[in-house]
């Protein structure tokens, strides 16, 4: 089933071996560019009409009314109620532990840098909503946000025809859950628009965070700068580093479960031992064949994207892996921590045979959303820290800027910027 990528007595870079998703994102950037120009324009009419085309929902207004999230909440499944609660508990508590303390630094005696971590004003969340419903999604967004203090969020999750045109009922109980009152029913890259410009009751937020699939993701990094965006989550990846003494059985169901999100995720076992690469496909034929989404999975496994990649030892799997940077990696070899702690790509990082990667989807109290696409090598998942801005209050007071006036002179002179050296050097004129 999967695609068999041997890397053994090969010396060759493994960097760019594993293909991502056929559909590139640049690709898609350019079919919605459409959508998201119309919005800038046009606003709710043209939502409306892409939400129409995309999703097959006619929109009479955009905001979902508190009743309609009252409501959610007070029919959700009790035991849905207290998984979400549970989550929302070991979310919290993860996260809480990431609020930056303010420091400040006593350069010189009469001069300070103090740095101020301040949260940005207002945000705009999106929970996906096509092939799945992400309630946890909620979660994983609104908690980091919450905890950094972000004044005003706003959540966008796509209509669905099976809801009367609201987003997904789970979702909504969600946001009553976590007090959100503020949710948009529209997804895709429409929605990336709306909350970038602004449309109708929506005001425009100062940043978009959240995952979704290819035209999500091509919408954030076409409107990246026209409002903040973290990093890009879009199809979910998966990579197993294992040996044999990983349990086929495990193996098999982690890589199905990560590819039941979507025809384009991705879904790679790198080992050392052909012997265990032989029993994961044994298992994914056996297990795929009983999962309800088995065409989705079958298409992500088989894709390009999906693989099995055969290396000499641990250390070259290693390599593989952090170039191929992936959104979630799982170690299950022996001393699976010690491997774990000398990963340096990977969005999250899922140690040994009772850390599934699904329990960091939903209540490990890690966060989901994390890069995909190779981002992993130079970006974080959301945290709190997604949502605050450092800014430096630079304090000094006539004696610490008259000591060290000569050298910022110095360094104007030699940008041949003089006037930045006069700007000090008037002052002590
Ligand atoms: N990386 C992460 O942190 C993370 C977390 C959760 C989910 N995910 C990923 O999020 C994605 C969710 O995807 P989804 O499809 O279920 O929901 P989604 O909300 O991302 O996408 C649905 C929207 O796509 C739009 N759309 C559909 N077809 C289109 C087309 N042809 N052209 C333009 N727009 C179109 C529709 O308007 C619809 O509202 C999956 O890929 C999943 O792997 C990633
Ligand atoms: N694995 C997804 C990307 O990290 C998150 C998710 C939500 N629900 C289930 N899974
Ligand atoms: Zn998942």
């Amino acid at each position: 089933m999967l695609n068999r990528i041997d890397l053994r007595g090969s010396a060759t870079d493994p960097r760019g071996l594993l293909p991502r998703a056929q559909l590139d994102v640049s690709v898609a950037v350019d079919k919605i560019r459409p959508v998201v120009e119309a919005v800038r324009e046009h606003g709710f009419a043209a939502i409306r009409e892409a939400t129409e085309r995309f999703d097959g929902v006619r929109l009479e207004r955009l905001r979902v009314p508190a009743e309609a999230i009252a409501a959610a909440a007070d029919t959700l499944d009790p035991e849905v109620r207290a998984a979400l609660t549970e989550a929302i508990t070991r979310v919290r508590k993860v996260h809480a532990d990431q609020r930056r303390a303010e420091v400040t630094t006593q350069v010189v005696p009469g001069g300070s840098v103090t740095e101020r971590w301040v949260p940005v004003s207002r945000v705009g969340l999106y929970v996906p909503g096509g092939l799945a419903m992400y309630p946890s999604t909620v979660v994983m967004n609104v908690v980091p946000a919450q905890v950094a203090g972000v004044d005003s969020l706003v959540i966008a999750s796509p209509p669905q025809v099976d809801n009367g045109g609201l987003p997904d009922a789970r979702v909504l109980a969600a946001c009553a859950l976590l007090g959100v009152e503020e949710v948009y029913a529209v997804g895709g890259a429409q929605a990336i628009a709306m909350l970038a410009y602004g449309a109708e009751e929506c005001r425009p937020v100062d940043m978009v965070t959240g995952p979704g699939n290819i035209w999500v993701t091509a919408a954030k990094r076409l409107l990246r700068g026209v409002v903040g965006i973290d990093a890009e989550a879009g199809p979910t990846e998966i990579a197993i580093l294992a040996d044999d003494t990983a349990d086929p059985v495990h193996v098999a169901a982690d890589l199905i479960s990560q590819a039941e999100h979507d025809p384009l995720a991705a879904s790679v076992l790198v080992t050392p031992s052909q012997a265990l690469v032989e029993a994961v496909e044994r298992e994914l034929t056996r297990q795929v064949a009983a999962t309800k989404h088995s065409a989705r999975i079958t298409e992500a496994l088989t894709g390009p994207q999906s693989g099995a990649v055969l290396v000499d030892d641990l250390a070259a799997g290693l390599r593989v892996v952090d170039a191929y940077a992936a959104e979630h990696l799982e170690i299950q070899t022996v001393d699976a921590r010690e491997w774990a702690m000398r990963v340096r790509n990977a969005g999250a990082v899922f140690v040994g045979a009772y850390s599934p990667v699904s329990l960091g989807d939903y209540c490990a109290g890690s966060n989901h959303v994390l890069p995909t696409g190779g981002c992993a090598r130079h970006s974080s998942g959301l945290s709190v820290q997604t949502f605050l801005r450092g800014i430096h209050i630079v304090d000094y007071d006539e004696a610490a800027l008259r000591d060290v006036a000569g050298h910022v002179v110095t360094l104007a002179n030699v940008e041949d910027l003089p006037a930045h050296g006069e700007a000090v050097s008037v002052r002590f004129a």
